[in-house]
């Protein structure tokens, strides 16, 4: 198989390879780049290995870059872009489950793509788009079939984050795991156990983000790798339940944490305690914690002013997302524009503030200036009164009386 019109990425690139044959070596386009063209699907980086040794490589290019040259990678800039050019290699045993115990450099091709993870990501592309496939990926590329390569208990021996890769790409394309594959996941899903929880998260939301994250889930379940995720272990319920909604299409992180929040009826601390245990930044876990309290206020149509403004706009799009998801959503463009004709969007737009309240009122720095404050930020913001300092100031003259 040869592909005509190469991504334009593919064709910048080609440049790199080139000079590297010329130096005598072979290189070539490896990894998901490749899978996703022949897929049609877009690219967004290329990955490059080559029969060179880093210290070949390095002398072939003016600049480069160490960036994992333990792992014999070394990142090659040219014009203005970055490559990763990858001597190949094979990992022996991972004896921790994380990390190689030590990469072996090889010369050839083959010994490098039979120790990826799936045939799908072990198909090789010459700079002239002729595709190299020595383990059938072309074909379950056709089939839409998820096929570890050579043994599968080996590759997941080797790396048992592969396991959730597998699952990730049966929701990503849309893909089934074939049932040698699916057996030694259900096998060595105790494993994923040991695997570092930011290279789970990063597989986890890539499933729920997928094309079909009902296949991905279905198969995180029968297989039993979800019992192996932090705080997942009592979700088995609330995982079916998402299996049963109509259609699933989730948006982004935010919503998919929601989703699970809201079904599992998480208290916030609760959401924080998941959250935090799955390593997640402070600013989504704050995100998620208001989106979760807010669907079942947009289920009962209980969403006021207040809420509105107290929540933010990007938190009450998440909750609807969910909403929607759940067939109770109310119309986005509705949401917009109640969020949109809100008097004021936070408390700077109040017209006065401390500074103004102590100077005209002659009142102290205290709690009574921040009930102050509180109390007008509210009423601006429900329409009680204008935003405007003469009617603000005059308003709180009446409650300091
Ligand atoms: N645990 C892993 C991770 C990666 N790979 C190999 O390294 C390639 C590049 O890895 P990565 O960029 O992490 O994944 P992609 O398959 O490229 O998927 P994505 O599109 O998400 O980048 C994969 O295609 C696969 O051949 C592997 O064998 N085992
Ligand atoms: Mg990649």
């Amino acid at each position: 198989m040869i592909i005509k019109n190469l991504p334009v990425e593919f064709e910048e690139a080609k440049e790199v390879l080139g000079a590297i044959q010329q130096a005598g070596f072979e290189a070539y386009f490896v990894g998901g780049s490749v899978r996703d063209t022949i897929l049609g699907l877009k690219i967004h980086d290329v990955d490059i290995a080559t029969s060179a040794y880093p210290s070949e490589v390095k002398k072939i290019f003016k600049k480069t870059v160490d960036t994992g040259i333990e792992h014999g990678t070394v990142t090659v800039l040219d014009h203005g872009r970055a490559y990763e050019i990858t001597t190949f290699r094979t990992e022996s045993t991972y004896q921790d489950f994380r990390r190689p115990d030590h990469v072996e450099f090889v010369r050839s091709l083959r010994d490098d793509l039979k120790r990826r993870d799936l045939t799908i990501n072990a198909l090789a592309m010459k700079p002239n788009g002729e595709i190299i496939d020595l383990f059938d990926g072309l074909d379950d590329l056709k089939r839409g079939r998820i096929r570890a390569v050579g043994v599968a208990e080996e590759r997941f021996h080797e790396d048992a984050l592969r396991m959730m890769r597998a699952v990730r790409f049966a929701s990503q394309l849309d893909f089934i795991i074939e049932e040698n594959t699916l057996n030694a996941i259900q096998h060595h899903a105790p494993l994923l156990a040991k695997v570092a929880v930011e290279r789970i998260h990063v597989e986890w939301v890539k499933l729920l983000l997928g094309r079909n994250p009902q296949a991905g889930l279905t198969d995180f379940l029968a297989t039993d790798l979800y019992l192996y995720c932090p705080l997942f272990d009592d979700k088995e319920a609330v995982f079916r339940k998402i299996l049963q909604l109509k259609t699933l299409q989730i948006r982004n992180e935010e919503s998919a944490w929601t989703l699970l929040c809201y079904l599992s009826s998480l208290s916030s601390s609760s959401v924080k305690k998941l959250l935090r245990a799955w390593k997640s930044s402070n600013g989504l876990i704050d995100n998620v914690i208001v989106a979760t309290r807010l669907v079942p206020m947009i289920k009962q149509q209980r969403l006021d002013t207040w809420t509105y403004y107290k929540s933010g706009l990007l938190c009450l799009k998440i909750a609807n997302d969910v909403a929607t998801i759940l067939g109770f959503g109310i119309n986005q463009a509705i949401l917009e524009k109640k969020y949109a004709a809100l008097p004021i969007k936070n408390k700077h737009e109040l017209k006065v503030n401390g500074g103004i309240l102590i100077r005209s009122l002659k009142i102290k720095p205290g709690p009574q200036l921040g009930e102050i404050l509180r109390k007008l930020e509210f009423k601006v913001v429900v329409g009680e009164i204008e935003n405007q300092q003469e009617v603000l100031l005059a308003a709180a003259a009446e409650w300091v009386k």
